[in-house]
Parts: C-alpha cells; structure tokens; sequence
C-alpha cells in the first residue's frame, strides 16, 4: 500500500470557449479507491479525467493530490499514470520495451529498466510475452501491457479511459476482474471512466454520476442502485420505474398518496418534504409484484392497475411491462419461478403492489437538475 494517492477536486470548471463541458465539480476521492466516473456520452467524464491527468488544463477551480496543489503542474509531476482506451502502445517496440519507455525519461540505464519492466509484465502474468510485439497481442494482452506500462513510473494514481470498452464481453469481465485484483494487490487509487452501470457497479467503491457536466450522486454502487438521487441516475442505471403522485389523506402518523389513475398506498409523513405538492418517486423493477385482477392496496403496500402491454424472457426473470389506462408505462421484474406460477398473458388486466419501503423519494432540490428537465418523471 502506497497510503498515497488522496485526490479532490474543489470547484471544478472546464469550458471550451464559452461551452461548458464540466461544472462545478467537488470529489474526494480516498487514497487507496476504485473510483469510477460514470455518465453517458459527453457528460464530461473523459474531461474530468484528462484534467486529472494534466493534459487539460482547468478553467476554474482546483486539484489536490495528497493535499498538494497540482493545478497547474504538468503531467509528469502529479504523480499519476494514464491508461488510454486503444492503449496507445508503441507499435515497432517489443513488451519489453513498451512497458520499460517511462523510466527512460529517468535516465535509468537499460539493465536495470528491463529488469523492472520483467517485474511488472510478471505482475500482469505477460512475463512469456516480452519479446512479442503489440500486432502480435490478444486485446487482452494488450491492455495488461499498457497497464504494466502505467504503473512502471510508480504512480499514485491511475487514470483509465474507458480501458475495456475494445473487448469482447466474455474478456472484458475477465479483464476487470484483473484491474481490480491488481489495484487492490497495490493499494493505488484507480480512477475509471466507463459508461457502462454494469462495469461501474463490478469494479467501483466510489461510483461517480455525471450529466451535462454536472455531478448527480457520488456513492457506493449498492447506494446508487438501492437510493438513486435523481430521476437522471434512476433512468441511467435501468431497472427502475419512475412516478408521480398527489399527497391526500392523513391518517395517524400517514399520508395518503394518490397515483393517476387508479393507485394509492400510505406512507408514513416524517418521509415526505414539508409543503411538497406533487412527489416524486423511483421504485426498483425487481420489487414490483403483479396479481392477476384488480386488487385494493393492502397495508404498508402500494398498487397500481394496469394490462400488460408486453411480456419478455430475459433468462434469469421474465420482464413485464404494464400501460396504466392514461398510457404511462410500468415495468416489472418476475423471478422465473414466481411467474411460471402465474396465468399471465398479454392485454390481462393485473394490480401491480410495492412495499412502501421500497419506494425512493427524490429530494425536491435534486428535482430541479438538468437531468430532470431532460427527462420528467412519470405520471402513473
Ligand atoms: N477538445 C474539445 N473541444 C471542444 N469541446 C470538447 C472537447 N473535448 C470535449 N468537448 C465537449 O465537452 C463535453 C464533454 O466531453 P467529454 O469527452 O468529457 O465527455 P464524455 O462523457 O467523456 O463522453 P464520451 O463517453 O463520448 O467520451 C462534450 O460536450 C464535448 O463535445
């Protein structure tokens, strides 16, 4: 373990003439995490990461590592090592040679580089390799020599731009599981910019969403996935419904909420937001059940009435997705066990119930997002 590698960013600004491209960023990221930016394309995580690295210089605000200023230091005297997406390895140079090219810098003679060079191409099991040159390399290959690569100066921090998205599925999940047992192996921070969920939720201790520059929710991915903060995170990562609904009755410590058209469920009042009108809502799809028939909710549940507009399998559970009378959409995950139970066809009417812990509400100052703009929550 390093016990190094503690990088924050206070303030953040990057703009390309007067376009912004990241605002108002704040992250800390702790020495010794896998951080992963996540977002879709041109959310502005690719900048974040090659300000990061130094190779884009910072319009406002500033980056720490290990409590230094390294603003406006250049990329060579931050510490940090920069893993590129093609891997961007010398072609006419053998393993050998790729990964020993940082220490040249150094002056260190060749001996001695190679024989560091051995070391780390054992580390990322490329030791029979090195005599081979990159044309002569599986993708995987590849990336682990670009990794050795990376981490031959020592670095900190390592810096990886969407370093699987060039494999095929079945390597690119062996491969993750490499980067991580190597960054845990060496205690460095790992900064990874994907946009895939699936990756990010694999690899992340830190995930980190972006959109339209901005940040929507830093946390662990079971957080993200269980508490997403903002409609934009619940649709980016999938597997969620989106709602509206109208507060009605009070009842003891419980507030009655009315979906459109025909759906209710209590929920108890210290969770909603003081003078909210409409509400918002994200429910996860996997903790939807479906009855055959229109049912009333039963206590501590919520329902809601539908037909079913499409039935899929998906292998592990059947996917169903349901349009309430005024056209909105809901979708539910069924394990396949549970619906084989089931006498469910499409165009059946069904009740669709969620436990009223399950429902996650959004806080009315995430609402006002550019996300939200983006993408309204659905009216159910
Ligand atoms: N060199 C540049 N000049 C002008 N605009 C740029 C430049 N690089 C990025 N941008 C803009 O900044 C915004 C953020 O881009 P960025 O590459 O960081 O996004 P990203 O999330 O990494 O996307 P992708 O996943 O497609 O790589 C985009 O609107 C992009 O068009």
């Amino acid at each position: 373990m390093s016990g190094k590698g503690l990088v924050e960013l206070v303030s953040v600004h990057k703009s390309y003439g007067n376009r912004p491209a990241v605002t108002d960023v704040n992250l800390r990221i702790p020495s010794g995490a896998y951080c992963c930016l996540l977002g879709p394309s041109g959310c502005g995580k690719s900048t974040t990461l090659r300000m990061l690295a130094g190779h884009e210089a910072v319009t406002e605000g500033d980056i720490l590592m290990d409590n230094r200023n390294v603003t406006l230091l250049s990329p060579t005297q931050r510490g940090t090592a920069m893993m590129f997406q093609n891997y961007a390895l010398f072609p006419h140079m053998n393993c050998l040679d790729n990964v020993a090219f940082g220490l040249r810098i150094g002056g260190m003679k060749t001996a001695e580089r190679h024989a560091r060079a051995r070391e780390l191409l054992a580390l990322v099991n490329m030791q029979d390799y090195a005599q081979s040159f990159p044309d002569q390399l599986s993708g995987g290959q590849q990336q682990r020599v670009a990794l050795a690569r990376a981490l031959i100066t020592e670095p900190d921090v390592v810096l990886l731009d969407e370093p699987l998205s060039a494999l095929d599925p079945f390597l690119r999940i062996k491969m993750r599981k490499e980067l991580k047992s190597i960054q845990q192996k060496l205690g460095l921070t790992f900064i990874h910019v994907t946009h895939s969920q699936e990756e990010a939720f694999a690899l992340a201790d830190l995930a980190v969403v972006m959109e339209g520059g901005r940040i929507q929710q830093i946390a662990e991915p079971r957080e993200l996935f269980e508490q997403p903060a903002t409609p934009f995170v619940a649709q980016f990562i999938g597997g969620h419904n989106l709602l509206t609904a109208q507060p009605g009755a009070r009842q003891n410590d419980q507030v009655q909420l009315h979906f459109d058209p025909q759906g209710s469920g209590w929920i108890d009042s210290h969770r909603l937001p003081a003078g909210q009108g409409e509400l918002s809502f994200s429910v996860r799809c996997d903790h939807i059940d479906l009855q055959p028939g229109q049912h009333p909710a039963a206590a501590g549940q919520f329902a809601v009435t539908a037909s079913i507009s499409d039935i899929e399998f998906q292998g592990q559970f059947i996917y169903v997705e349901c349009t309430t009378s005024t056209g909105n959409t809901l979708m539910a995950y069924l394990p396949d066990r549970h619906f084989g139970q089931l006498p469910l066809h499409a165009g059946d009417l069904v009740t669709l119930s969620w436990s009223a812990q399950h429902l996650n509400l959004f806080q009315p100052q995430h609402l006002n997002s550019t996300a939200q703009v983006a993408q309204p929550a659905m009216a159910i």
